[in-house]
């Protein structure tokens, strides 16, 4: 059994969607499909639920992504079968119904309620699409399979009731005669009560991973728009080249810089079975595309570079002028834990704390109330860090151009710099 997983760019119109029926169609392998949200509906839906939370009227927003969805079922001629559009209405109707309630304070809450819409409309469209295509399948409910806790929006998974729900769930599906297709949604989940949760934004890939652990995969293949892992984000550079074959260990490292092809937490429940992960081009699904697995002997070959925009850098230091030890290191990170703050970057000196976080203002604000007065905070928005792992001098001088650096940090494999 294999997993595919497809995002929203491989399914944003009846064409792409076509496009998945044929790589499908192309493989015989038993598969579980993982599936995102059309195109950019999660974040149309990002919208709805943001007037829908503070009593605004949603008319407007509801009409773009019901016309948006129409649109699509129309040129897959799927509005004439009786049985898909009683399934594609009723949840319209399970929207609009939930929209009609009054929203409860929780907004993290309501987000996951309202926007796990998306995937479940777009996975029902190309179920029933499939399915009209003479492609059996099951439709299978995520937020009846991936467990978690109740952190709206960023449920944390419940490993060992997660598999053994997919296990009972899907388990008799692909012991049958023939081959089985299960189609099911990316980025949803379910709390012990039932609440629909989230697995944080793009965590599509992370179901996919999670199913693969617990189905025990032969494999994962996410299909993207683009021909693998390459070693540069090819919307910003030109001469971007594909990394063939990586590490586990390498793929983690370039996920978790930034390197937005594929979730960082794809990576570990794959790793921790053995599970090898193929990123590959749903544009030109023959082409190689990238592995990753467990052997390191590539990893080194091409050098790879990140950049993450929108940065602020935060200088944090005691106002006694004493130096940064435990205590003050508990502080900081004690007031990095309750704002929720995501440090992208950190170093010290003597009497000053370096973090490097995403642009965040209310949470900037949140942690310097937290320092409270024994700590001085400074801080530069408006920065760009830069990555590069398996460096050279020449290609460091290059990226780095005419910016000013304010934070530099190597290692043997990575340099990093803070940079404006
Ligand atoms: N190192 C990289 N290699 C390939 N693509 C990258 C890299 N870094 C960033 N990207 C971007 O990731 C995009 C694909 O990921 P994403 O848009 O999240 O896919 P989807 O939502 O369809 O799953 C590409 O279009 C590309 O711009
Ligand atoms: N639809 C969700 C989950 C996801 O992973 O989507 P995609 O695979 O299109 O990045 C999001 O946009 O966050």
């Amino acid at each position: 059994m294999k997993v595919f997983k497809f995002g929203g760019a491989s399914v944003k119109n009846a064409e792409a969607v076509e496009n998945v029926r044929r790589i499908i169609s192309n493989t015989s392998d038993d598969l579980m499909v993982v599936i995102s949200a059309m195109g950019k509906m999660t974040n149309a839906f990002e919208e709805l639920v943001g007037r829908y939370s503070k009593g605004e009227v949603t008319g407007q927003q509801l009409d773009k992504i019901r016309a948006y969805h129409d649109e699509i079922v129309h040129d897959l001629k799927l509005q004439e079968d009786e049985f898909f559009m009683s399934l594609y209405e009723r949840l319209f109707e399970k929207l609009l119904g939930k929209l009609s309630e009054e929203p409860s304070a929780n907004y993290d809450y309501e987000y996951d309620q309202v926007v796990s819409f998306g995937e479940l409309i777009s996975t029902t469209i190309i179920s029933g699409f499939l399915n009209a295509q003479g492609v059996e399948n099951e439709w299978i409910d995520a937020r009846k399979i991936i467990r978690t806790d109740d952190t709206y929006r960023e449920g944390k998974v419940d490993w060992e009731l997660t598999a053994a729900l997919f296990k009972s769930k899907t388990g008799a599906l692909y012991q049958a005669q023939g081959r089985t297709i299960c189609i099911t949604q990316g980025f949803l989940g379910h709390t012990d009560t039932g609440q629909t949760t989230t697995l944080g934004r793009e965590g599509s890939d992370y179901s996919a991973g999670i199913a693969a652990w617990c189905l025990d995969a032969e494999s994962v293949t996410i299909w993207k728009d683009v021909p693998g892992m390459l070693n540069a984000d090819p919307k910003f550079f030109n001469n971007t080249e594909r990394l063939p074959k990586i590490s586990f260990r390498e793929a983690i490292e370039l996920s978790y810089y930034g390197a937005s092809v594929i979730h960082p937490k794809t990576i570990k429940p794959l790793q921790n079975k053995d599970i090898p992960l193929y990123v590959k081009s749903f544009v030109d699904p023959n082409a190689d595309g990238t592995e990753i697995q467990r052997d390191i002997t590539s990893d080194h070959l091409i050098p790879s570079y990140i950049f993450k925009n929108d940065q602020t850098l935060i200088s944090i230091s005691p106002r006694d002028f004493s130096f940064i030890v435990e205590g003050n290191l508990r502080d900081i990170f004690d007031a990095l834990h309750q704002s929720k703050t995501k440090v992208n970057l950190m170093q010290n000196s003597a009497i000053s704390f370096s973090i490097c976080v995403n642009e965040d203002e209310e949470k900037l604000n949140l942690l310097m109330n937290l320092l409270g007065d024994d700590y001085e905070v400074r801080y530069n928005t408006n920065l760009q860090l830069m990555t590069v792992r398996h460096y050279n001098e020449e290609i460091l001088q290059s990226l780095k151009g005419e910016k000013e650096v304010l934070l530099e940090q190597k290692s043997r494999h990575t340099t990093r710099f803070v940079m404006r």
